[in-house]
């Protein structure tokens, strides 16, 4: 079977998903009840519009590019991973953070047998998303960049020659114990390549993330490792096009967007801006979003008047690939743990970029002109007024 994009559903006794009768009629949102988290009783968008729509319009394909006279195709095999957590949060903090590694083990197991080159995990993915709360507790869960996380994937990358993002709370104890939002890029040899940390800080709804840690200090770089060349904008950094740029003036062939939200604040822009940043920047993107309702001991609310609450609402999961073409992947479960394994064909960047010439068209001497201006304190703003409103 040419498998373009394969999800292994690792909470399914079936495995496979093969539209037989008995599927179809669980798939039906009229069956039985609706499982907490999908969509209507489906367990993805994916699903619902396959379900509703012509099937072959959201098949699923691998990412192929022309052939090429004189470079050979180089294709890499790429997974995401979307988790929710293991125990509740009111278990002692070791214990949530063994188990979480516990259950991811199975699947980054089931990513490196199937022959993953390049996997990335979701944001913070070694604990609870707390940042909520406000509470200054959870950053015990902040590690190292050489710490347990790190050294639980590093055993990983060398068993299966992969490369891991690794997206963690970090603690840099050499600077006064400053706390970050980090994606440590682990090389197939389980070296330690580099880190970026996160560029920008969401202070929406309930993310009050900057009572934790503030924008990153690493611009934007793009790791080159055996694979191809990769980059990470972590999650409120997919709502600025300019973070986007700039990994691509970077050089990066694939950037990986692993994040935590919910479904009330961003689920109708997470179909769009990943696959946007795609096809502007002429690379390969990797959406991935944690999964579940987590629900916190303490109550809070977060200055908008509504009510106090003790969750964030429901990650929803939906992980996905884009690609420069302006094609993508469906993208798995609202509601369920997943591994979403895709190939992609690296030469499409460039092929990309010699048929729409975008860098080559861009006018970056203008935009830089204007933000130069803009970042003075006497900017004002280009505006040419009709100048019959100024008589009237
Ligand atoms: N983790 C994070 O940055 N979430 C912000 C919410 C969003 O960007 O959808």
């Amino acid at each position: 079977m040419d498998l373009k994009a394969m999800e292994l559903d690792l909470n399914s006794k079936q495995g496979k998903e093969n539209g037989g009768e008995a599927e179809a009629e669980a798939k039906s949102p009229l069956s039985r009840g609706v499982p907490q988290g999908s969509i209507h009783g489906f367990d993805s968008l994916y699903r619902l519009l396959e379900a509703t729509l012509n099937p072959e319009v959201f098949q699923a394909f691998r990412f192929r590019a022309d052939e090429e006279a004189l470079r050979q195709p180089r294709v890499v095999r790429v997974g995401l991973i979307q988790n929710s957590i293991a125990l509740p949060t009111t278990a002692p903090f070791s214990d949530q953070k063994k188990a979480i590694m516990q259950r991811l083990k199975p699947m980054i197991d089931a990513a490196g047998v199937s022959g993953v080159n390049i996997l990335c995990l979701q944001e913070a993915w070694m604990m609870p998303f707390a940042f909520c709360t406000r509470e200054k507790r959870w950053c015990e869960f902040a590690e190292p960049i050489d710490g347990e996380s790190t050294q639980f994937l590093q055993d990983l990358a060398r068993k299966y020659n992969m490369v891991i993002v690794n997206p963690i709370l970090e603690r840099d104890s050499k600077h006064g114990e400053v706390i970050w939002n980090t994606a440590v890029i682990i090389g197939n040899q389980g070296n330690i390549v580099g880190t970026h940390r996160k560029n920008h800080i969401p202070r929406v709804g309930d993310f009050n993330e900057s009572t934790y840690y503030m924008e990153g200090n690493t611009g934007h770089p793009v790791f080159e490792t055996c694979y191809g060349k990769i980059a990470v904008n972590i999650c409120y950094g997919r709502h600025h096009p300019l973070n986007w740029l700039a990994f691509g003036l970077n050089g990066a062939e694939i950037v990986f967007n692993p994040s935590a939200t919910v479904g009330e604040l961003s689920e109708p822009m997470w179909p769009i801006e990943a696959r946007n940043a795609a096809i502007a920047n002429s690379y390969f993107v990797g959406s991935i979003n944690r999964v579940g309702t987590e629900t916190f001991p303490n109550p809070f609310t977060s200055g908008d008047g509504k009510p106090q609450h003790s969750d964030f609402g429901h990650f929803y999961g939906s992980s996905y690939f884009s690609a420069p073409d302006a094609s993508c992947t469906p993208s798995i479960s609202r509601h369920r743990d997943g591994l979403l394994v895709s190939d992609m064909d690296l030469n499409l960047c460039r092929q990309l970029k010699d048929k729409w010439g975008f860098r080559m068209t861009a006018r970056y001497e203008l935009y830089a002109n204007l933000l130069s201006r803009y970042l003075k304190p006497d900017f004002s703003p280009q505006v040419i007024t009709d100048p019959s409103l100024q008589k009237r």
